[in-house]
């Protein structure tokens, strides 16, 4: 029989390639439905997690074995490959289980034909380990096109990370490895609901609502379950704070989460809205989110969930003291949370997301009163959505002052690559 955990880990290697499918999502339901629990799962998570970040480093060492080259190995063979290749080189796999259980599943899952190909080719890549490959398909590169393969990234990603790291060689290749590393658990205590002390966990170094879990699951603790508290990064939990801190005169009592979904930070906003007597609009355009961002407030209400368009939405000018664009981007900040997104972004989808922030944040800006703060946040360094967006809709408003950003960095504060700017609407037209 195949091990049913490389199994569930090849149909979920099968399901992001032909469905589109998050790793997020679907690996968790199929655990569940082959009852694959504690550390059989650690390694399942491991095994996916870790073989779809690395696919472009294993596809340039499968591709320098194959006689026929990358191109001319059928899909699935190609999937059970990679999960072969990250075994023997990556994991602490005896190199003769990672053949044998991986030719398994060729024969099972795909059929006999490829199975010959499949152990040579193996065999052949147990040969070395994972410096001695990245020397052989980097030989004759430079720079970054050597970079992107031994990191595992496109090489537009790499190029656009450089530029908004400013160009430092030797940041680049720690923020490339932190986004190849798993991400440590981290929780937020909801203010009013729960204390912080009450959570498992270490403090955070930049929310005082964070907790960073040790071990275990987050599902498992009764504050996560009920909502008090959540699983959030600490770069959102600072997106919120950052928010709530600015310092305003006058009324303070209507907030606005113009991109709510699915709600991490309505919900930390809401409750330090009600905290001080606010209420908070929470909106998302989609209403499976906006579904979302409702359970995560259930327990505060304060917190009004709408489902309009930001950009058009009924709401009066002038109307909110403090405002949030959380802003749909390329999401190039989390690579380390999302596998398969570095291979699914593509530069081409800066054309339709550049000019949607814009519009949301003009939006925002009109939103909210003379005298209040809006808050532009990404979870993209990119520059063309931090301050690329910032710079070009400020430059056309003397109403607005730009009074402070602030980019983290998972290899500098073990966060997403979280981008926020303060915005204060003057009276000023
Ligand atoms: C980066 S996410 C927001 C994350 C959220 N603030 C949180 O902490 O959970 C951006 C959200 O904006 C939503 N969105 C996209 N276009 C929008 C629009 N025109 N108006 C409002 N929301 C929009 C997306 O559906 C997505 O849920």
């Amino acid at each position: 029989m195949t091990d049913p955990v490389r199994m569930v880990a090849f149909h979920v290697l099968r399901a992001v390639a032909e469905k589109d499918s998050y790793v997020n999502l679907v690996l968790p339901g199929m655990l569940k439905e082959h009852s694959i629990e504690g550390r059989d799962a650690a390694f399942a998570t491991e095994l996916v997690h870790g073989t779809v970040r690395r696919q472009g480093t294993y596809d340039a060492i499968i591709g320098s074995v194959a006689s026929k080259g990358l191109a001319g190995i059928d899909p699935p063979v190609l999937d059970a490959l990679r999960l072969g290749t990250h075994q023997l080189l990556s994991m602490r796999v005896p190199p003769h289980a990672a053949v044998s259980t991986t030719v398994d599943v060729v024969r099972r899952e795909i059929g006999h034909k490829p199975v010959h190909f499949a152990n040579a080719l193996l065999r052949k890549i147990g040969q070395k380990d994972l410096a001695g490959w990245l020397d052989t398909v980097t030989e004759g590169l430079e720079g970054d096109e050597a970079r992107a393969i031994r990191t595992s990234h496109p090489l537009w990603i790499v190029k656009a990370l450089t530029e908004a790291l400013g160009g430092h060689a030797t940041q680049i290749d720690k923020l490339l490895a932190a986004d190849n590393a798993s991400p440590r658990v981290t929780l937020v205590a909801r203010p009013g609901l729960c204390e912080p002390d009450d959570l498992p966990g270490t403090p955070g170094t930049l929310s005082p609502y964070a907790r960073i879990l040790e071990g275990g699951a987050p599902s498992d603790i009764p504050q996560v379950r009920d909502g008090r508290a959540g699983v959030q990064d600490e770069g959102s939990q600072v997106v919120a704070i950052t928010l709530a801190g600015a310092q305003i005169e006058g009324s303070d009592d209507r907030w606005l989460d113009l991109c709510a979904g699915p709600g991490g930070k309505a919900a930390l906003l809401g409750a330090i809205a009600y905290q001080r007597g606010a209420s908070l609009v929470a909106n998302e355009v989609l209403e499976h989110r906006a579904e979302l961002v409702r359970q995560g407030v259930h327990l505060l209400d304060n917190v009004e969930v709408t489902t309009f368009d930001g950009r058009h939405g009924p709401w009066d000018e002038g109307s909110f003291d403090r405002v949030l664009v959380d802003a749909p981007c390329t999401g190039l900040g989390a690579l380390r949370r999302r596998p398969e997104s570095r291979w699914r972004r593509v530069p081409e989808d800066l054309e339709s997301l550049v000019p949607l922030q814009m519009a949301l944040l003009n939006r925002a800006l009109d939103l909210v009163r003379p005298g209040g703060v809006v808050v532009y946040a990404t979870c993209s360094p990119h520059v063309a959505e931090t301050t690329g967006v910032v710079d070009v809709v400020t430059a056309a408003r003397p109403d607005i002052e730009v009074e402070a950003s602030r980019q983290l960095w998972p290899h500098i504060d073990g966060t997403d690559a979280m981008f926020m700017a303060t915005l204060r609407r003057t009276d000023t037209v």
